[in-house]
């Protein structure tokens, strides 16, 4: 199983779509608290979301915690100021791949306590900033997916 985590991630329908896509993907996905939002905000409930899909996520109270409790074997950071692209990446079972809050990215110490290869860009045109972390999520998890052979796909 993948493993997809937000690290203290600010804007409910990010989270929602994050939400499902895990559902639909068979990942486990973490959020590191502090949420800028309440599971029960207004907004996430608009995503439709249901019991099923919620069961994906687990909550962990910091950064420490969430290293602690996971002891991640494979852990990679998507952020802009990664040297290795995303897709050359080879994936396996059990990887944690890990997106940074909407308006800030990852932060300067954990970007820099990941492996220099670990730190993972989508390539963008060079007067781009960022991408959607939603739609970032997406294309990376179906990356990894995609090389596992689609495991529990129909
Ligand atoms: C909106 S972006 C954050 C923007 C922030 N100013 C930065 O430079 O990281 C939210 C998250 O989406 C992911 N992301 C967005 N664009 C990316 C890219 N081109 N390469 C890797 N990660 C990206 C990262 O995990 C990032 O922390």
């Amino acid at each position: 199983m993948l493993h997809v985590v937000l690290y203290e991630p600010e804007i409910p329908p990010n989270t929602g779509n994050i939400i499902r896509l895990c559902a639909n993907t068979g990942c486990q996905l973490h959020l590191i608290e502090p949420l800028g939002f309440s599971l029960e905000d207004k907004q996430m409930r608009r995503a439709g979301l249901d019991y099923s899909e919620y069961a994906t996520v687990r909550i962990h109270k910091n950064y420490q915690d969430f290293l602690a409790s996971e002891q991640p074997a494979r852990l990679f950071g998507l952020t802009t100021k990664g040297s290795t692209h995303y897709h050359q990446v080879s994936y396996h079972d059990g990887d944690y791949l890990m997106f940074g809050p909407e308006t800030r990215g990852l932060p300067a110490d954990i970007r820099e306590g990941l492996l220099p290869d670990h730190r993972l860009r989508v390539p963008m045109q060079p007067e781009s900033r960022s991408l959607n972390l939603s739609n970032t999520a997406a294309l990376v998890v179906y990356e990894a997916w995609r090389q596992l052979g689609f495991p529990g796909a129909r």
